[in-house]
């Protein structure tokens, strides 16, 4: 039996057919305006699999200055286009938290991208949780503790299914392992987003 560290909450098929491929359209309208880009590991410059993007006022962003997060994209220079209103309203219906998402990150992962285990902690604001949306192709999700080397649980994540990293497990390392290469029909040439909406700045400091 897979079970999750306590806060991780993974609510399979959150967004059916219909809803996939709408906001689908929206992510293809925020690409052809921020387009993809190479994310970069701070230290070593060494390129990340997945490319990304971003929407909402704030955008995640990894190059040789850091990890960071910032209102303009990194290569245009342009505001990331606005937060799709169907990305804010799932927010309000999973997240339990008033105040809206700022950022949502884009990722993109080919059939050979994966992403190693992590934290998501360069937000101001742990209060919030992090919600997580796959789209297209299956992936190995693996999460655990909040420390480093603590116990895992893998589990597969489809297209609809949302994850809510809040509260105990607002901190819980995750990653993603692997794609399982054609397993949806959602994305014309395979592989799988992942949208995630984040909380960046505390609400009464804003
Ligand atoms: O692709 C995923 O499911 C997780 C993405 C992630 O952890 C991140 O972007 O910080
Ligand atoms: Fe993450």
């Amino acid at each position: 039996m897979n079970v999750l560290p306590k806060g991780v909450r993974h609510i399979p098929q959150r967004l059916d057919r219909q809803e996939q491929e709408a906001l689908v359209d929206r992510i293809r309208e925020c690409v052809a305006r921020a387009p993809l880009f190479a994310p970069k590991m701070p230290r070593t410059g060494k390129p990340l699999s997945v490319r990304m993007t971003n929407c909402g006022e704030l955008g995640w962003v990894a190059d040789e200055g850091g990890y960071r997060y910032q209102p303009h994209h990194p290569v245009t220079g342009d505001a990331w286009p606005e937060m799709p209103h169907e990305l804010l309203n799932l927010w309000q219906e999973v997240s339990g938290y008033d105040a809206p998402p700022e950022a949502c990150l884009v990722n993109f992962y080919s059939e050979t991208a994966k992403m190693g285990l992590h934290q998501d902690r360069d937000e101001d604001d742990f209060d919030a949780p992090v919600v997580s949306v796959s789209l297209g192709d299956d992936c190995l999700f693996r999460v655990g503790e909040r420390v480093r080397g603590g116990r895992t649980t893998s589990i597969r994540l489809r297209s609809g299914d949302v994850v809510v990293l809040g509260g105990e497990g607002r901190l819980s390392y995750h990653g993603v392992d692997r794609i399982y290469p054609a397993t949806s029909t959602l994305l014309k040439n395979g592989g799988r987003i992942n949208l995630t909406l984040r909380r960046v700045t505390k609400p009464s400091a804003t």
